[in-house]
């Protein structure tokens, strides 16, 4: 476990080590009390008076000693929460790095709730046992061991009393420990359910209300957090007898000590000196010697919560190579393409060839795999099966930063960050002037909504997020691929939300964007289509027939039944407006 942290931890671990031997300081200095106590007493014991100088210096020494184990105490976990904040933050860094390299589908798939709960909840909860667990716990097991050989030295068999209630305290801590082990799992994953159950929540409030999904949804809500809310209580009640067990017989030093300490001393197997020194070093045990217990059983939660977060991550990774482009041209091959979602394939034996400036449309029922294959082309998974070339070049073998410089993937999520409309649009091109992105903007039809916004370009998305269309948005979007210009295009349902009135406008947008690229196009509405050099019919995850659209429509039974299909309900959208 230590292993693990250190490896974390990197260049905060000199602070962490230093923060022990700071927080050591202060519990000796937190023991010289009793010491003084001692010397105070043991005049008394044997019956000589003492001066009101050796008590006002061994006062003062008191004071002095407490002022000085706060200040250490202080310096101590100053020191230690340095270093734990540092090694949370390269936790976050390594996690976030690991992240990365898998495929972008898959984190997807995780859901914001599980993401949000590991870089935030996860990881902040290990502070409270970086900064105080393991420093305190490793200065008090030294202190402890320190005043153990101190008391050894005095007298074995009264340091052998103070130890008596240990072992019932540890086996106390142990039953805890169990029990807690064995509910953990369910604890962490009834956590992780009620924090994706929230975000869904917050997030399907539109659908909620425009479907009377209310008492459902919130249903679902409210089983999360009452599941939640019971396991804990389930675990805390399973375990508070034993934590109130250890925490009182761990610290009880005295309840040995004192009944058969005093028969040593009647029977004069011990010294009375030095059984009132191993009574004071033994009250001042206690909270150090409690604490290297709950240090001791605060490991396995340390190594628990970092074993969950790297298991949760501990997918294969993307196989992405470092290679540049050095094909030809820009012609796209899909060779014996087999994928499937955990284990379920869902397109198999694709093989398609698409000519560099051609265009290609994938067409289908719901669910035959159209949306697979363009994610697979901008590989946000890697194929199962054979291999997907651009240029005669396998996409694996290039580094993800050359491939994204070379294709623009234009999907039905049109995200916008919550900067201004202007760098929203140069997210597809960094670099690229106010004047080139007003121009990809201006070929992407924004301006007419763009000048509507009270400041224009420096319009934040988020502020301006709710009074853009779907359109709307979906044309931001198509200026970053325009702005992108990048040979290979991908649109999958670019449309998607074009109203009759913007879909002649985004049809001249899209126009624009694809002028000599090749064109990958996934598209419901069959008529934007019928264009395509060629359209390749998708059926139960396979390619049932490629042709031009006259082809098709004569021989291709699949085909036709999607073609008369999408007139159907064409004429009944013009229908319904001529109404
Ligand atoms: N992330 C995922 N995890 C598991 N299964 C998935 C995932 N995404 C899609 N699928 C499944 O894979 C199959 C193909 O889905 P895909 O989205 O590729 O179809 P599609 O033809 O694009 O559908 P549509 O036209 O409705 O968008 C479907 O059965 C779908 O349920």
């Amino acid at each position: 476990m230590l292993q693990k942290l250190f490896y974390y931890g990197r260049e905060n671990n000199k602070k962490t080590v230093r923060s022990v031997f700071v927080l050591l300081t202060a519990i000796f200095f937190g023991i010289i009390p009793f010491w003084l106590t001692y010397q105070i007493i043991l005049p008394a014991i044997h019956g000589e008076s003492i001066s009101a100088g050796y008590l006002l210096i061994r006062v003062l020494g008191v004071l002095f000693s407490l002022i000085l184990q706060g200040y250490f105490y202080g310096k101590g976990l100053a020191l230690s929460h340095e270093a734990a904040y540092g090694t949370l933050m390269n936790l976050r860094i390594s996690l976030q790095e690991k992240l990365e390299k898998q495929p972008l589908g898959e984190i997807q798939s995780r859901g914001v709730g599980v993401l949000k709960k590991m870089f935030v909840d996860d990881i902040d909860s290990l502070e409270l046992l970086l900064a105080h667990g393991i420093p305190e716990g490793l200065s008090s097991v030294m202190g402890v061991l320190t005043i153990y050989l101190v008391m050894f030295l005095v007298d074995w068999k009264l340091a052998l009393l103070t130890i008596g209630s240990l072992p019932l305290g540890i086996l106390s801590m142990m039953i805890m420990y169990v029990i807690g082990k064995e509910r953990m799992g369910d604890y962490y994953q009834s956590a992780q359910l009620m924090n994706h159950t929230i975000i869904e929540y917050i997030n399907g409030m539109e659908v909620v209300k425009v479907f009377n999904k209310g008492g459902e949804s919130f249903e679902k809500y409210k089983t999360a957090i009452t599941n939640y809310r019971d396991f804990t209580l389930k675990w805390f009640r399973a375990c508070w007898p034993w934590m109130a067990g250890y925490g009182v017989l761990i610290p009880s030093t005295l309840l040995l000590t004192l009944p058969f300490g005093s028969y040593f001393v009647l029977n004069g197997y011990s010294g009375l000196a030095e059984f009132i020194l191993v009574l004071c070093l033994a009250l001042s045990i206690g909270i150090p010697l409690l604490r290297t217990m709950s240090f001791l059983s605060l490991a396995p939660q340390i190594r628990y919560k970092i074993i969950s977060l790297e298991n949760l991550l501990d997918k294969e990774d993307l196989k992405s190579g470092l290679k540049e482009f050095h094909g030809d041209n820009y012609g796209v091959e899909f060779i014996n393409v087999t994928f499937g979602y955990d284990g379920t394939e869902v397109v198999r034996d694709i093989n398609l060839k698409m000519k560099q400036n051609t265009m290609t449309a994938l067409v289908g029922e719901s669910g035959s795999g159209k949306s697979t294959l363009a994610k697979l082309f901008v590989h946000y998974y890697d194929v199962k099966k054979g291999a997907i070339c651009i240029g005669g070049q396998d996409i694996s073998q290039l580094s993800l930063k050359t491939l994204n410089d070379m294709v623009s993937y234009v999907s039905q999520d049109n995200f916008l960050f919550n900067i201004s409309l202007m760098e929203n649009i140069r997210v597809g091109k960094p670099d690229a002037s106010d004047h080139e992105v007003m121009e990809a903007a201006h070929k992407a039809q924004c301006m007419e909504f763009i000048n509507r916004m009270p400041l224009g370009f420096d319009t934040l998305a988020g502020d301006c997020g709710n009074q853009l269309s779907g359109g709307e948005k979906q044309r931001i979007t198509l200026a970053r691929a325009i702005l992108k210009d990048a040979p290979i295009v991908v649109l999958d349902e670019a449309t998607a939300y074009a109203d009759p009135e913007n879909e002649e406008k985004m049809e001249e947008v899209i126009e624009r964007l694809v002028e000599n690229k090749t064109l990958l196009v996934i598209a419901h509405r069959l008529s934007s289509v019928v264009r395509a050099d060629q359209i390749c019919v998708m059926e139960k995850g396979q390619l049932s027939a490629v042709g031009t659209h006259e082809e098709l429509l004569s021989c291709c039974s699949g085909y036709q039944e999607l073609w008369y299909a999408s007139q159907k309900s064409a004429d009944w959208k013009l229908g319904k407006e001529e109404a």
